[in-house]
């Protein structure tokens, strides 16, 4: 059986229905498990023959995200962009972090969805005068039938939609009831029960396809982030390309080279929620409703030096469980 057509009972053929895969996230930086998520779910549908994916999408959010650790948007989209160089079907979108503020998902979703069935269903228009995006997908308009976009996650981003004013129940039946998700298992998490646990998801339940990684690998930005700030390595941990880039941008308050000697200085580059200045963390405090966002800024004196830290506090800004786990896990 090809990968496009199946077989139904009587062996005729049939084309399979097409999808897209959208993942929305930090990524910062992004991890070589971010990517590995899309061949994850690419490989379970070729083997089950229930759908041809014909592209994978990488959707880093808007700076105004705050979370912790997040550098600002045009970094991570250049990493993801350098990461992702050798892969010949996942792209990037550098939408989310172009528009004036943060986007929900669900609007995140439907803007690639809707771009693409426009794109599909104008085959007269050309090539919407030759500047395709590119994230686009190639080759859609070979048929003329639909492709669905569906939300990769993992299964900590799943157990998310639990944390209290996080995300709209609106928005989390539309994205299980108009799109669908495909969730890879992650350490901690346990998305079978949480599934059972919500009548939605159990509503939806055959819109959300399971995928267990049986080659899990816990590499995740915090802990990347974690072993540069402390002058460790991440090699074999990172792209090569994004450890250069890392370190000749001096992000993540890596020790970084000189252009000219390649001596390593110590440089302090701006990560939001890791370094901001008092003022700028002060000018955030009366706009809190998103998530991520700064509530509570706290000044301690080391010495002379004074440092901010930016505390995340509140149901809107707790890590789900599984994220709890996975960082306590390193905290030990
Ligand atoms: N090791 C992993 N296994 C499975 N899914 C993962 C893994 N790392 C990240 N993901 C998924 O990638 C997507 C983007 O996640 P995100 O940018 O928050 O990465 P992260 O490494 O978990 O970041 P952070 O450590 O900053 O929270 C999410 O859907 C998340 O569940
Ligand atoms: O749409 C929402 O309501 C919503 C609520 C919380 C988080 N998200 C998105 O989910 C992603 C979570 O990323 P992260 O790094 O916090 O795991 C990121 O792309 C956010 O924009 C989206």
């Amino acid at each position: 059986m090809s990968t496009l057509i199946e077989h139904d009972q009587m062996n005729n053929q049939r084309l399979l229905p097409r999808i897209a895969l959208i993942a929305c996230g930090s990524f910062s930086p992004p991890t070589p498990m971010h990517f590995r998520m899309f061949e994850i779910a690419k490989d379970f549908f070729k083997t089950q023959g229930t759908h041809h994916v014909v592209g994978g999408i990488v959707s880093p959010t808007h700076d105004s995200y705050q979370k912790k650790g997040l550098v600002a948007g045009t970094h991570r989209f250049a990493m993801l962009k350098l990461a992702l160089q050798s892969s010949t079907w996942i792209k990037t979108s550098d939408w989310e972090i172009q528009q004036a503020e943060w986007t929900r998902t669900l609007s995140v979703l439907q803007y690639h969805q809707n771009y693409m069935n426009n794109y599909i269903n104008s085959p007269l228009e050309g090539d919407m005068n030759g500047t395709l995006p590119g994230w686009m997908p190639p080759g859609l308009r070979e048929r003329q039938d639909g492709v669905q976009l569906k939300l990769l996650c993992g299964a900590d981003l799943l157990e998310s939609f639990a944390v209290p004013g996080l995300w709209a129940d609106k928005d989390i039946e539309d994205i299980v009831g108009n799109h669908g998700l495909v969730v890879i298992s992650r350490y901690g998490a346990n998305p079978e029960k949480f599934i059972f646990e919500s009548d939605l998801l159990t509503k939806y339940q055959k819109n959300i396809t399971l995928i267990t990684n049986w080659v899990p690998n816990e590499v995740s930005s915090t802990m990347i982030r974690r072993l540069i700030s402390r002058g460790q390595s991440v090699k074999y941990l990172l792209d090569d390309r994004v450890i250069d880039y890392i370190q000749m941008q001096g992000l993540f308050n890596c020790k970084t080279f000189t252009l000219d000697n390649r001596k390593p200085t110590s440089m302090n580059v701006f990560c939001c929620g890791e370094n901001e200045s008092i003022a700028s963390a002060k000018k955030l405090l009366p706009s809190r409703n998103g998530p991520g966002q700064v509530i509570q800024v706290v000044t301690s004196e080391k010495g002379t030096k004074v440092t901010t830290e930016l505390q995340r506090i509140g149901s809107a800004s707790d890590e789900s469980d599984a994220k709890k786990k996975k960082t306590d896990a390193v905290n030990v």
